[in-house]
């Protein structure tokens, strides 16, 4: 008797792994092919580019955010702006590119789409409807119905706020500087982020999410959301594929929906006896005035939607879904990109005591020499903001040194990023394409000699012709281009300069990385204790700093910064 008839279900079973492991070899086969003739680092027939990951992994510190390595990857090789990896079967295949000429061609004209990855990553933490994963017209009509409230005119009439909750954080600082203990500026800068992104979205002086002096339901189920999700530098399959993980998301998710449903419907209820004529405009007031209008607009038109017909005048279904999850966006794309720029330009300052000084000057001319003066000046008189260009300049020289993030397409058939020096094509199908904002803005191609240096003054006087810092059009893209670029930006921006203005004459910050030290933090809530090991080549620093960016679900500053701060005496 023959297998087959003896044990049918075996050989199906065998039969199934034998064609699936060779469909596996064929399609790898077809993939290392791919790269041929392409621009990259040495390729191996069978390993791809694993081991050259691997290889520039060993010369650099523990933990470093993967968005460094391209840098050093193409540092090693010598290679182009433009450059492919083949990590198959570990991860998508990566067309790195870190030139604003050639990156142009996918996120700005045309802008492709987002890369699988995104809602991968985004959709367990915002939910489907999350702008930063939609496409084509529904991106296109929730974008607009969100665009007003982040518009620039908008965030200066929110600007009071933002002080307001400012203010709370100089409070924190003063009395961590009284204690002289050491403390993770990371935590303390992210928890006014969230409280500022919650004030500026959504609530109301009566409605304040503070998170820096307390804890607050909605930030504890978007916290314990973001740390549910897995450790991208580790391997540990345990850790990765872990069953509880989405036992935990949807729990979180249901809490976090229902405490954002409930303010909502508080909002929608008081916004017309609370919103004065001229006065400030919650992000989300606008975005109900929008999404209304255009409903109106649509029904004269005579389109009837029949999901939302004849809810004209309360909250819709559809209205709740997109808004709550894009004030899960919003605090996610928001918190801990916002506090990185601040934190690495407090951590510059420190290193750069003649920058330090001239940034102090110039808040002293612009709100006079008493700093307790400047809350109230800044309330009265938002445009004084604008006249703060070396605030701004120090503020874009840390997003240029450490970006907290970067952009990620899919590649399309067809379409073919073009060289115009030499009308070399370079394919995208098949590749996750990455706009590189590291790698673009470390390169001493694109920035001169000095490009791993702090100096502010390359972004100033940009018009003047010989310019000692060059300072490269388009390069300087830590929000990104094109259509789907960042809409928190103009916040982003403000925020950062309320607070500078706000604490850097009041308060010298000094960062600690000695181990001994660094362990005798208080608990304060983060995952960063536990989280150091060193490595075997002993590295602790990279471009001479210890305070390098690692990945801890976002990009942060290691360890969470260990900073000291102590209260300037005022001559
Ligand atoms: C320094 C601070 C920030 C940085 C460096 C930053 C960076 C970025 C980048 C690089 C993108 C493009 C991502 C992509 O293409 O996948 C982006 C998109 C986005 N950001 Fe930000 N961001 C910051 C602050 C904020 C703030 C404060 C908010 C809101 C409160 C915000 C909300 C968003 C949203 C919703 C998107 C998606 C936009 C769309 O696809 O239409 N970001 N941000």
């Amino acid at each position: 008797m023959d297998a087959l008839s003896t044990h049918p279900y075996l050989v199906s079973v065998a039969l199934v792994i034998a064609f699936s492991i060779v469909r596996f070899l064929y399609r790898g086969y077809r993939i290392r092919r791919q790269f041929k003739n392409l621009p990259g680092p040495p390729h191996h027939p069978i390993w791809g580019h694993i081991l050259v990951f691997a290889d520039v992994q060993e010369t650099l510190p523990p933990r470093i955010h993967p968005h460094i390595l391209p840098h050093f990857i193409q540092q090693k090789y010598d290679l182009p702006p433009l450059f492919y990896l083949d990590f198959w079967p570990f991860g998508p295949n990566l067309c790195i590119i870190m030139s604003p000429t050639l990156i142009n061609q996918a996120v700005v004209a045309p802008s492709l789409p987002k890369h699988e990855q995104v809602p991968l990553y985004v959709n367990p933490l915002a939910g489907k409807k999350a702008l930063i994963s939609l496409e084509g017209k529904e991106w296109k009509k929730w974008r607009g119905i969100f665009n007003p409230g982040f518009s620039i005119s908008n965030m200066m009439s929110l600007v009071p706020s933002i002080v307001d909750e400012s203010l709370v954080f100089v409070s924190v600082l003063e009395s961590l500087a009284d204690s002289g203990e050491l403390f993770r500026l990371d935590e303390r800068v992210t928890r006014l982020t969230i409280d500022v992104i919650c004030r500026v979205v959504l609530t109301r002086r009566d409605h304040r999410s503070n998170s820096q002096i307390a804890e607050n339901e909605i930030v504890s189920s978007f916290r314990a959301l973001v740390d549910s999700q897995p450790d991208a530098q580790t391997i540990n399959i345990f850790h990765l594929y872990d069953p509880r993980r989405p036992i935990k998301q949807w729990y979180y998710s249901g809490r976090l929906k229902s405490h954002l449903t409930r303010l909502l419907e508080e909002r929608f209820v008081t916004r017309r006896t609370t919103n004065k004529k001229g006065g400030p405009k919650y992000v989300i007031d606008l975005a109900l005035e929008s999404y209304f209008a255009q409903k109106q607009a649509a029904k004269s038109n005579g389109f009837v939607d029949k999901d939302t017909e004849g809810q004209d005048k309360m909250l819709d279904d559809t209205f709740m879904e997109y808004a709550i999850s894009q004030i899960r966006i919003f605090l996610f794309a928001g918190h801990d990109t916002t506090a990185s720029g601040i934190c690495y330009a407090f951590h510059f300052l420190s290193r750069h005591p003649q920058k330090l000084a001239k940034i102090r000057q110039e808040h002293d001319k612009v709100f006079g020499t008493n700093p307790s003066d400047a809350a109230a000046m800044i309330k009265e008189l938002p445009q004084k903001l604008n006249d703060l260009p070396y605030t701004l300049a120090v503020i874009k020289e840390a997003l240029r040194l450490y970006p907290p993030g970067s952009s990620v397409r899919a590649g399309v058939p067809g379409h073919f990023i073009v060289d115009p020096d030499n009308g070399e094509k370079y394919p995208t199908d098949g590749f996750l394409v990455w706009d590189q904002h590291l790698g673009m803005h470390r390169s001493a191609e694109l920035w001169g000699p000095t490009v791993h240096e702090f100096i502010p003054e390359r972004f100033l006087n940009t018009n003047s012709s010989g310019q000692q810092y060059p300072n490269p059009k388009n390069a300087w893209r830590p929000f990104s281009k094109g259509p789907r670029d960042c809409i928190g930006q103009e916040m982003a921006l403000l925020e950062s300069k309320i607070v500078l203005v706000l604490t850097l004459r009041s308060f010298d910050f000094t960062t600690v990385f000695d181990r001994n030290e660094i362990t005798k933090i208080k608990p304060d809530g983060t995952e960063w204790a536990g989280r150091w090991k060193s490595k075997p080549n002993g590295i602790e620093t990279l471009w001479d700093d210890p305070c390098y960016a690692v990945m801890l679900t976002t990009s942060h500053p290691r360890d969470g910064m260990p900073t000291k701060a102590t209260k300037r005496t005022l001559g």
